[in-house]
């Protein structure tokens, strides 16, 4: 049973169609990539899965619920978290606070508890705290929790983004250009890091990337879209062969990869 359907999903800004009849199926578990040239749509598929954007036309079925019509933080709270391009971080407050905030979805003690600083409210506070750091852990960020996040190095900022949506539990994971900015060494480092997150946390993730060794390297299927398209669909063997693609987008670089 596919975790995420999405059926003849169209987006029309004005007279443009950024995404036109796209169709993607998720499995639990699949690492699936996204690809394609600027502009092609890639960015508007994850805001018309996140809630960002209504679609034009078509149908989203997340964990068999529809969810066309949902705002942002309800497609969160069923189990979708994302990055974003442009980092989105709260970059005045600490890494271990940007991290807390995403716990916030789940935490049980009421306003009541909050307000008053009751018994429960302690305990989830000092859970939430705990949980915060050992992920910061797995992303080698814990040493940092207590530094301000504007000030980390880049490619730290992009880890902690990661670490952050994790947090909030999710079943889907969208990274949107997680190695963007990042040297060859981090680029390598983060595959490993985004399979082994796959595989620890029983994820299921979708990831736009323009690195080619990132994609080929890590997800088991690719879509290749151009101009709000899907022109290829297939593993990363499939398309870095696919005529189409080598003439829409890829050329030199995937043969390489
Ligand atoms: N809010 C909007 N209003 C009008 N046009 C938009 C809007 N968002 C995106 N577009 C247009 O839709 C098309 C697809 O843009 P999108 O950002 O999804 O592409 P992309 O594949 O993510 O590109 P990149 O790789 O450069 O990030 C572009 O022509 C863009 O200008």
């Amino acid at each position: 049973m596919a975790l995420l359907a999405v059926n003849n999903l169209t987006k029309v800004f004005g007279g443009l169609s950024a995404v036109s009849n796209f169709n993607i199926e998720l499995h639990p578990g699949e690492l699936v990539g996204l690809i394609g040239p600027n502009g092609a749509g890639k960015t508007t598929v994850f805001n018309l899965l996140t809630g960002v954007y209504e679609p034009t036309e078509g149908t989203i079925q997340f964990n068999n619920e529809s969810i066309v019509g949902l705002k942002p933080y309800e497609i969160t709270q069923r189990g979708m978290a994302r990055t974003f391009q442009n980092i989105r971080l709260f970059s005045n407050l600490s890494v271990l606070d940007n991290v807390r905030i995403a716990y916030h979805t789940h935490v049980k003690y009421g306003l009541t508890s909050a307000v008053m600083r009751l018994g429960n409210y302690f305990k989830e506070e000092e859970e939430m705290t705990r949980k915060a750091i050992e992920f910061l852990h797995i992303f080698n960020l814990d040493r940092k929790k207590d530094e301000i996040a504007k000030n980390l190095p880049y490619g730290e900022q992009r880890r902690l983004e990661i670490a952050r949506a994790l947090a909030a539990k999710p079943k889907l994971l969208l990274l949107d250009e997680p190695a963007a900015g990042m040297n060859p060494q981090e680029t390598h480092e983060l595959m490993n890091l985004i399979k082994w997150i796959r595989d620890e946390f029983k994820l299921t993730i979708l990831l736009i990337e323009h690195d080619m060794s990132l994609v080929m390297g890590a997800c088991e299927r690719i879509y290749v879209l151009e101009y709000g398209m899907i022109i290829a669909h297939g593993t990363p063997e499939e398309i870095k062969s696919n005529p189409r693609v080598i003439e829409a987008y890829l050329g030199e670089e995937v043969a390489h990869a």
